[in-house]
């Protein structure tokens, strides 16, 4: 399976996405500059955590008019798997490609630590090598992580079970109804806040996030790989 990472003008995240996926994984993965105008070589996107652009306007405000994101678009209407993290999320929600926005933390501060996450839905294809209601640890740090919807959206995603992961012993940034991650209505977008990169490895402080890449390869090969 063969990876972008797009990098936008102010991510940070980008270099331990690619050493999740390569180091890891063992998968193929490349940096795609967000001035790039074609993804038709890859498998899977992914949006990197950082603050692109500086987060001026809003967090993905911005980097939701790069070149690029014509072409992730087309990626998630081809179905391909389209994951963005924390900066990633904003920029899906800002692009459209995920419902609802991520508002200013409740507190106004920075949150940065590990939080508990509930995996509330394990049959995506980002968290199938999940147990359902699993909780795991995985690291935060942003700004705005506030996750808001209006009422019909939010049952929109209860309905079709498009919520994936909810904060669970605590909720750091006063998401509605503790919502950490979301998936679209088909299931190949997913945008959520924690930061599963950061938690690749028992060496970083834990290694409960390898499993979300995992289950996307595990995904492709079932797809993309004949059992001759
Ligand atoms: N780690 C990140 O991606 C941070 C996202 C964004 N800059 C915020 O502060 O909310």
């Amino acid at each position: 399976m063969k990876f972008a990472v797009i990098v936008f003008p102010g991510s940070n995240c980008d270099l331990d996405m690619y050493h999740a996926i390569k180091d890891e994984l063992g998968e193929e993965v490349e940096y795609v500059w967000h001035d790039e105008k074609d993804l038709s070589g890859f498998d899977g996107i992914l949006l990197p955590g950082g603050f692109s652009y500086g987060d001026y306007l809003r967090c993905g405000a911005i980097s939701r008019f790069s070149n690029v994101m014509t072409e992730v678009v087309k990626a998630a209407e081809a179905g391909k798997p389209v994951l963005g993290i924390c900066n990633g999320f904003q920029v899906l929600t800002e692009a459209g490609l995920l419902p609802g926005a991520l508002l200013r933390n409740k507190n106004l501060k920075f949150m940065c630590r590990t939080v508990d996450l509930k995996v509330v839905n394990n049959e995506t294809q980002f968290t199938s090598a999940y147990k359902k209601d699993e909780i795991i640890q995985i690291p935060i740090a942003h700004g705005e992580g506030n996750y808001y919807c209006d009422e019909e959206t939010l049952a929109t995603l209860k309905e079709n079970n498009q919520i994936v992961f909810t904060y669970a012993s605590e909720n750091p940034n006063g998401s509605l109804e503790d919502i950490a991650g979301i998936v679209n209505e088909r299931g190949n977008v997913l945008g959520m806040m924690p930061h599963p990169e950061r938690a690749a490895n028992d060496i970083m402080g834990g290694s409960d996030g390898l499993a979300l890449f995992k289950s996307i390869v595990k995904q492709w090969r079932e797809t993309h790989v004949s059992h001759a």
